[in-house]
């Protein structure tokens, strides 16, 4: 740490307001994991208000431009909450920063004044007077609005100006930061307001969509989060449902955001996902378009069913796979194959069948980087265009200067170049750059699927046939302590390194299934371990699956003989 003894401006009133939103002296340590805090409402208090102190000190580190604070816990239940920092061009914020809020949940409240000045003096090596820009945002919760009291009580103490934009999804709060840090720029990401992002989506929608018409209608469960409020107003910015140019019928279902004790219940992304089902609501008719936002609106999910009730769904990868073969198309009608590389990033949680039918039959490159979509985001904006998806629904599509730069330039030598120019600077418009965003990816999807519409099958019928996915299973699995499982470095978590021995063991068990890949790993959200597995039948899954969990508890079962003599 840097010894040097300039004066600290800010932050004299720090100490009093903590008093306010002081630590309760028993709380376990707090980590700012996978996607900032989250843990019960109740226990957040003083953590949010250090999230305030730290997103001060950020944005007067990056000379005075506008961080972002969301307070969301996504797909949790409602009795929980949870606070995150979004960086100023609206990604997350920077690994090398994780730490500090950490540490800085986790100071005694007396001593939060002395650790808010060690910590600035180790992050701005000299004085620091540039004023600091904070905008915040909440979902439906209930507890939101006592939270946001605690931040902005952090932000006065340390005299930054800030804007509380109210309810929004999370991608809207991502699209106002990256908005407000690039008005001045020779191209501004957006308008800055809520009423931008819709009109910004819209327009790129009716650009994408001229002279086409979606087969049928679809219908959106919001989770009865704000996704559904923020659904219903981009709607009036949408061409008239019977418009023949880009009119789409869209019903809102769990849209209930006054009552918010129903969040989550028995709907949304995470629900239909890790169920794999319908939301409890779904009275879909066969091949009819259905999709699930979680909680916050920046997962999504699609389903529908077949004759006979046969439930079919589409996922993250599925909407990679449906994303990365499209643009791929246009990329080359547009002539622009040679100039722009595509590549798509997974997590090791993708399913095998989709991550082969990207490399042998789309021939695109593959990453896989660890769980969590600053990983996959990282990645996917080494590439001209990079599309990434977490098999759960989050993800988006990002495009580098180049890419945009050649997109501009290009110079269109007939009507179907043209129209593949025309459709890919639409994409460039609509898709969020910041994060994954339901909203802006449930138009990519409709978008694709009404392109490729029109021979008399239904196109979500023919998105799903693509590939067949390897039956799969995720098991949730507790432990004594989740920390004892540590993986290899570079492997992106699938191999473990602790506890000693177990790797070795899980190889001998997926060496006996056709097909089988199955891996373990601490999940950074809860306080247990993942089990993933595939192999070419559900059967065999589910024998796989039930003794890779077996060898986990004779594992813990040891430890604690061992520890116990
Ligand atoms: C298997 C799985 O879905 N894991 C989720 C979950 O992370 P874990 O670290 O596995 O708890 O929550 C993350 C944050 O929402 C999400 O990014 C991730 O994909
Ligand atoms: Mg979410």
């Amino acid at each position: 740490m840097s010894e040097s003894h300039f004066t600290v401006q800010y932050g004299d009133d720090i100490a009093g307001a903590a008093k306010q939103h002081a630590r309760p002296e028993k709380s376990k340590p707090f980590a700012y994991g996978t996607a900032g805090f989250r843990m019960n409402a109740d226990l957040l208090d003083s953590v949010t208000f250090t999230v305030g102190i730290l997103a001060a000190l950020r944005s007067r580190k990056l000379q005075g431009k506008t961080i972002g604070v969301m307070i969301t816990a996504s797909h949790n239940p409602a009795r929980d909450n949870g606070v995150k920092i979004v960086d100023p061009y609206g990604d997350m914020l920077e690994q090398s920063w994780e730490k500090h809020a950490t540490e800085l949940a986790n100071t005694p409240t007396g001593e939060i004044k002395q650790a808010y000045e060690r910590l600035a003096r180790e992050v701005f090596k000299s004085e620091n007077r540039e004023e600091a820009h904070v905008i915040i945002a909440r979902d439906t919760r209930p507890s939101g609005k006592g939270l946001v009291k605690a931040l902005t009580d952090a932000l006065e103490a340390m005299g930054a100006k800030y804007i509380d934009y109210g309810v929004l999804t999370t991608p809207i709060l991502h699209y106002l930061t990256r908005a407000t840090n690039t008005q001045n720029d020779s191209h501004p990401y957006g308008e800055i307001s809520e009423e931008g992002y819709y009109k910004k989506l819209a327009a790129g929608w009716k650009t994408a969509m001229q002279y086409k018409k979606p087969e049928g209608s679809l219908t959106v469960d919001c989770a009865n989060g704000v996704g559904a409020d923020a659904l219903k107003k981009f709607l009036k910015y949408m061409p008239a449902e019977d418009d023949e140019s880009g009119g789409i019928k869209i019903n809102v279902v769990n849209g209930r955001t006054d009552d918010p004790s129903v969040l989550n219940e028995k709907a949304g992304a995470d629900y239909v996902k890790t169920g794999q089902r319908a939301p409890e609501s779904f009275d879909g008719k066969p091949f009819e378009r259905w999709c699930s936002y979680d909680g916050d609106a920046d997962r999504i999910i699609y389903y529908f069913t077949e004759t006979g009730n046969v439930f079919r769904m589409l996922d993250g990868d599925r909407i990679a796979t449906l994303a990365a073969s499209f643009i791929g198309n246009i990329v080359e009608k547009a002539g622009l194959a040679d100039k722009i590389q595509i590549a798509v990033v997974q997590t090791a949680y993708a399913n095998g069948a989709s991550t082969k039918y990207i490399e042998e039959r789309l021939k695109l490159k593959v990453e896989c980087t660890p769980t969590g979509v600053k990983h996959l985001h990282h990645v996917a904006s080494r590439y001209d265009i990079g599309v990434y998806f977490e098999a759960n629904g989050h993800g988006t599509v990002l495009f580098s200067q180049n890419a945009l730069r050649q997109i501009r330039k290009a110079d269109p030598q007939s009507p179907a170049q043209l129209e593949a120019l025309t459709t890919l600077q639409a994409l460039t418009e609509f898709i969020n750059q910041t994060v994954g965003d339901a909203l802006s990816d449930m138009l990519l999807v409709e978008v694709i699927l009404a392109h490729q519409s029109g021979d008399g099958e239904h196109s979500i019928a023919k998105w799903f046939t693509t590939y067949t996915d390897l039956p799969n299973r995720l098991l949730r699995v507790e432990v004594a302590d989740k920390n004892s499982f540590t993986t290899v470095p570079d492997t992106a978590e699938r191999k473990l390194q602790t506890p000693e021995g177990m790797q070795g063991k899980l190889d001998e068990l997926v060496a006996k299934y056709t097909s089988g890949r199955c891996f373990v790993r601490a999940s950074g959200t809860e306080n247990a371990v993942r089990v993933y597995g595939e192999a070419a039948s559900k059967h065999e899954v589910d024998n796989l699956l039930q003794s890779v969990e077996v060898m986990i508890e004779r594992g813990e079962a040891a430890n604690k003989v061992a520890q116990s003599s």
